[in-house]
């Protein structure tokens, strides 16, 4: 019952809600006692011949009456408690998307996509089931459960009332053993429920290179196995449910064995009329659904625990990222300075970063260079204060990055990063990401910038173009010029592309990047690139090895230390002319 304790505080939040729901909840209960006690009189008056037309109708209107009163009393408790509970179900949904949005790369690194969704659908579920089904099956099983049992006793019999209910100890200790079992099995079944849920999400996303591999097979029967697992396992949840009912039905039977065999002395004693046997019987069958409310209960208020506690751990996770310390809002703009001595990815041993520093003044452009897995990409994240602990510090104009206000800095980046996403949206509306209000003039003058117009007003639907999740009907480098749109439509104080030329052939490349040199006069722009012919313009270059800076300079000057970089540079130039077969450029 410890997550009714959990959940006081939005009890109280909805006290009016709750306190209505159960006073109405226990006034029904009290009125089904009414209908039991008329049939007993009903039938006395039929066993000593003295039923009168008047008795009878009066009895029956009596009847009717109660009925249509907890027919409508039904209707308010169902709204009052089960509305309640959908709002806790999307309160705490709201909270778990909020906070979900927070949460820094770290985060989503160490929680796998199918498990936060099963925590926002599975989990909230259960925790509203709590709120409406659980206290329902609370209070029934109370107020029901102890009007029916005090009714018996004192109108009719309290010796055959105890009689009667000698079975239900063995029930409370069967349903609270059934509730721990299934608790451990529900917990087992919501893991493979996620493990399922995050081969799904996988799958998907990497259907075409399971096709591309011919893994198509190895992929199916890998959900099959997966699949079979849930299966497996929410049987053994069902096997244990399955317990409930029959066990309850059991002790029923003999409750009402008990109640008819030792009834049926106290009638032949005459301590008890044929009526008030009636009755009795009837008000046992009363107590069949607060006992299996009481079963239900356990049942519920376990997976609600179990929920709860999950969700609540995820609320939990401290945001690594935060405003704490940060100025009044200021525009970031300036000189960058970057002194990074060191900086691990938090678990990681290795330095991904090493002595890091150099300045690049305000609308200056750096390109930075070098093998794959050398640093460049972690460089731009401490830029943008994705990850916040290194050793070391950045400014911009002279202010240090986690002294800005979050909302600041992130305006100030317009990125257009390695693995882009488009949403299944319009063009338009891709573009118009970062600035919803952007006039489609402004939205095309980006997409031309990005070399991505003509190809857009060629799709019968131009600008309305609805991509497929993740872009599957543009091509690559289509994909990465409408990100490039995305990136620049807000024109940001720096523009940061890592590499995002990938796709697009040179000339398209030389296109773009001369546009933006012309567009951008007097802004920051970062260019990370394999193919070097892009950052000949570049004010500064960086060549980093294993996380250090081995090169610096401009192209000029890089090309007369005669290290990686003009090694690299003169491969690429080679490769060139033999993919053109020999001939230079005329153009
Ligand atoms: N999130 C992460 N957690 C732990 N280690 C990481 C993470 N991201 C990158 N690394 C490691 O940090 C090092 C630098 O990676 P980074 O992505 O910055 O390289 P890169 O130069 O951008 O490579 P590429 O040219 O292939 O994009 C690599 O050894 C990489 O394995």
């Amino acid at each position: 019952m410890r997550v009714f304790k959990d959940l006081w505080w939005f009890f109280k939040q909805e006290k009016t809600a709750y306190g209505l729901g159960i006073l109405v909840l226990a006034a029904v209960s009290l009125f089904t006692l009414v209908p039991p006690f008329i049939i007993g009189v009903i039938v006395d008056h039929i066993v000593y011949q003295t039923l009168t037309l008047e008795n009878l109708i009066f009895s029956l209107v009596l009847l009717l009456g109660v009925g249509f009163l907890t027919y409508g009393l039904r209707f308010v408790w169902r709204i009052m408690i089960f509305g309640a509970s959908i709002r806790l179900a999307r309160l705490l949904r709201n909270q778990l998307y909020e906070h979900f949005t927070k949460m820094s790369h770290h985060f989503y690194q160490r929680y796998r996509t199918g498990d936060l969704m099963a925590h926002a659908t599975n989990d909230i579920r259960a925790v509203q089931m709590t709120a409406g089904q659980g206290v329902l099956t609370l209070v029934d099983s109370i107020t029901m459960g102890g009007f029916v049992i005090i009714t018996m006793a004192a109108t009719i019999s309290w010796e055959l009332t105890l009689i009667s209910l000698i079975p239900m100890p063995i029930m409370a200790f069967l349903t609270s053993y059934y509730g721990s079992l299934l608790h451990k099995r529900f917990h087992l079944a919501q893991s493979a429920f996620s493990d399922l849920n995050d081969n799904v999400q996988e799958s998907v996303t990497g259907v075409r290179v399971a096709k591309a591999f011919g893994q198509e097979e190895d992929e199916i029967s890998r959900f099959k196995e997966k699949s079979r697992e849930v299966v497996q396992k929410n049987v053994a949840v069902a096997k244990i449910d399955a317990l409930f009912d029959p066990t309850i039905s059991l002790i029923v039977g003999i409750s009402y064995f008990l109640a008819v065999v030792f009834g049926a002395r106290y009638v032949i004693a005459e301590e008890l009329t044929i009526g008030q046997l009636t009755s009795f019987t009837i008000y046992l069958g009363l107590l069949i659904w607060p006992m299996l409310a009481f079963g239900w209960l356990f049942n519920i208020v376990e997976r609600g625990r179990a929920s709860y506690d999950r969700i609540r751990t995820l609320l939990s996770e401290k945001q690594d990222i935060t405003d704490e310390g940060a100025l009044e809002a200021k525009k970031v703009e300036g000189i960058i300075e970057v002194q990074v001595n060191s900086f691990a990815y938090p678990g990681s041993k290795e330095y991904a970063l090493r002595d890091i520093s150099f300045s690049l003044e305000e609308g200056k452009t750096l390109g930075i260079v070098g093998k794959t897995g050398s640093g460049k990409s972690t460089l731009i994240r401490l830029l943008q204060r994705e990850y916040d602990a290194m050793d070391g510090k950045i400014t911009i104009g002279g202010i240090q990055i986690d002294h800005y206000r979050l909302d600041d800095l992130k305006a100030t980046f317009g990125n257009v990063p390695q693995n882009h996403f488009l949403f299944s949206a319009t063009i338009a509306d891709n573009v118009a990401f970062a600035m919803p209000k952007a006039s489609m003039s402004e939205i095309i003058n980006s997409c031309k910038l990005a070399s991505i117009h003509d190809d857009i007003i060629s799709f019968t639907d131009g600008y309305e173009t609805i991509v497929g999740e993740r872009g599957v009907t543009l091509s690559g480098g289509q994909r990465q010029r409408v990100s490039i749109a995305r990136a620049v439509l807000p024109d940001p104080t720096i523009l940061i592309l890592d590499d995002s030329l990938s796709a697009v052939d040179a000339r398209t490349e030389e296109k773009i990047l001369s546009s933006m040199r012309k567009s951008r006069k007097g802004k920051t722009t970062i260019i990370i690139v394999h193919r070097l012919s892009a950052i000949l313009h570049a004010d500064l270059i960086l060549v980093l090895d294993e996380g250090r800076i081995v090169e610096r300079g401009t192209h000029s000057t890089l090309m007369e230390n005669n290290g990686w970089y003009k090694r690299m540079y003169d491969q690429q130039q080679l490769a060139e002319l033999v993919e053109k077969g020999g001939q230079h450029d005329a153009t």
